[in-house]
């Protein structure tokens, strides 16, 4: 979708900014460009939608040189944010948003339209936020608007500048949570810069990590952290890399196990006689359909009367399997909890217990292969509420 094919830019002050770059981005892909300062990040974006020409290299967008493509044309189909959202400020942000599919000759009433749309999608009420002018937002809500007018055309191509820089982090993570949620359904090709490891990690289907006008490694976030290609690369992606393994692990469902559970109809006394035979403490309580209710104590159902659903407490502590492993470990701190519940839609799956996460882990760094040696963790404890 995006290829490019030994670009180099060098500035007219003899600034090499980027030095014979090959890579190539597939359709549908979101890969973020990452490295320090000054290393070549923007040059790269900007030289695809022709704000800047490269020296030598060519580019090539859906399959065309965008050499021979007029500037005009080609970023009608791409679309791009940038960190100072570039909002026009005498315009409300209804009709910021609606300005491109307007300036491509669609009615204004159907331009209108569609940006409301639009702003629903990245989680404004165009009701409230439509008719105020950009320095009415908080920063979060420009760059969502941001992100809105960039869509607003549908291209197939998003270049996206630090486009969550300017925010507080707690902003920049529900930016990025929205992004990978909306991305999910839109499938564009996505080229983002971020001079944030994290963010790279946590956005990109693959990463380049740069280093002076050069990729040092292009692969995917866990090959990146997993196997960094070189000194560099290492130090770049930081001494960490085993805990940000955690972000870009998923939930393997071989590793849950598997509690006592109690069903909600069930008479809780003869719930307890059950649970006690089989020597359990506690036990998680579905409904018919396997879906997690909660979780209800051997010994205050013994003797009780009623259904254990009058006994059930509710579960604090659950993910769902499409979560990561971090997510999974900051459950289970939030609520200091023993293990954590894990779950497809309604559906109970299991619990992860500390020591399965642990293993997890180490087969994400490929600890057993290197004979790190392994120290046995067991637990048994009771869920808090
Ligand atoms: N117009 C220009 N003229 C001369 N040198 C330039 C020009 N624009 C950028 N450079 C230089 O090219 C190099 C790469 O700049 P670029 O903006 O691509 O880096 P970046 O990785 O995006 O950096 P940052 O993360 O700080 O935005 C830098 O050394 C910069 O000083």
């Amino acid at each position: 979708m995006i290829r490019f094919e030994s670009v180099t830019k060098r500035y007219p002050d003899g600034t090499t900014a980027v030095d014979d770059l090959s890579f190539e981005v597939a359709e549908g892909e979101l890969v973020t460009l990452v490295g320090p300062s000054g290393c070549g990040k923007t040059t790269t974006m900007k030289m695809v939608n022709r704000l800047i020409d490269p020296t030598s290299g060519r580019i090539f967008v859906e399959g065309r040189d965008i050499a021979t493509t007029d500037p005009v044309r080609l970023r009608r189909r791409i679309g791009y944010v940038i960190q100072q959202t570039g909002l026009f400020p005498h315009r409300t942000v209804l009709d910021n948003t609606a300005t491109v599919p307007h300036l491509l000759g669609r009615p204004r009433k159907q331009s209108r339209d569609r940006a409301a749309e639009l702003l629903e999608r990245v989680g404004l009420d165009p009701a409230v936020h439509g008719p105020r002018y950009p320095e009415q937002l908080s920063g979060g809500e420009r760059q969502r608007v941001g992100v809105a007018r960039a869509l607003a055309a549908d291209p197939p191509v998003l270049l996206m500048d630090e486009p969550f820089g300017a925010v507080d982090p707690v902003v920049r993570d529900r930016l990025q949570k929205e992004f990978l949620r909306l991305q999910a359904t839109l499938h564009k090709t996505v080229l983002l810069v971020t001079h944030d490891i994290e963010e790279a990690i946590r956005l990109g289907d693959r990463i380049a990590v740069y280093g002076q006008g050069r990729i040092e490694q292009y692969d995917t976030p866990a090959s990146v952290l997993g196997a960094p290609a070189s000194p560099y690369v290492a130090e770049f992606v930081g001494s960490d890399r085993a805990l940000k393994q955690l972000v870009v692990t998923g939930i393997d469902p071989g590793d849950l196990e598997h509690p006592p559970f109690a069903r909600l109809g069930e008479p809780a006394d003869q719930a307890a006689d059950r649970l006690r035979a089989e020597g359990a403490r506690w036990a998680v309580v579905l409904d018919e359909e396997g879906g997690l209710h909660g979780w209800v104590g051997t010994e205050e159902m013994t003797g009780a009367r009623g259904n254990v659903a009058a006994h059930a407490r509710r579960m604090e502590a659950w993910v769902p399997v499409s979560g990561s492993l971090k997510d999974a470990f900051s459950e289970m701190l939030k609520y200091d909890a023993g293990w954590i519940a894990v779950v497809d839609g309604t559906r109970f799956l299991g619990v992860l217990t500390p020591a399965k996460l642990h293993e997890a882990l180490r087969r994400t760094i490929g600890a057993d292969e290197q004979g790190v040696p392994r120290e046995e963790t067991r637990v048994d404890s009771v869920p808090t509420d």
